[in-house]
């Protein structure tokens, strides 16, 4: 392989390493697990279309990875997490499920990139939070 070619490779967004189909497959199992958690199913007993909302979830990382939707929608991060009363324990148990999902259809590395977003994202989110 030539250094530009290997260069280019690098460059790939982490949408197009990971596809679109492993991103869907990721969100579900989660809340597949999410749902029977004992520390997190309670914050989501507000939602009754669970398809509607993966598919979101899967839209929201899917633009955070670098993609682009089809028809573009808009995320309210902040006005949809502040009401919930989040604590870093509950941050934690969400990264730490979110991690252990994406252990079993994601390659290590590509994994290890997607979680530091998701680590990164919920410092933000931490920070925002009214104290
Ligand atoms: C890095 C951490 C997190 C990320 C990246 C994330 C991502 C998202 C996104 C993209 C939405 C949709 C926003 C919108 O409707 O515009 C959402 C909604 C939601 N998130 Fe999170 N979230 C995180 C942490 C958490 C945690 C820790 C909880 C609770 C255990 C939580 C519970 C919820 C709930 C209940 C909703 C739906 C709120 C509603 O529609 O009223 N999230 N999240």
């Amino acid at each position: 392989m030539t250094g530009a070619s290997s260069y280019r490779r690098k460059l790939e967004p982490l949408c197009a390493k990971i596809g679109r189909d492993r991103v869907d497959q990721v969100v579900h199992a989660f809340y597949t697990k999410l749902r029977t958690d004992p520390v997190l199913h309670g914050y989501f007993d507000g939602i009754t279309d669970f398809s509607e909302h993966e598919a979101l979830i899967a839209d929201f990382w899917w633009v955070a990875m670098g993609g682009i939707l089809a028809q573009p929608r808009q995320f309210d991060m902040l006005g949809r997490h502040r009401t919930l009363g989040l604590t870093p324990v509950v941050f934690e148990r969400w990264l730490a499920l979110f991690g252990d999902t994406m252990a079993i259809y994601v390659p290590p590395d590509l994994a290890k990139q997607w979680l530091q977003m998701a680590v990164g994202i919920g410092a933000n989110l931490q920070n925002q939070m009214p104290k």
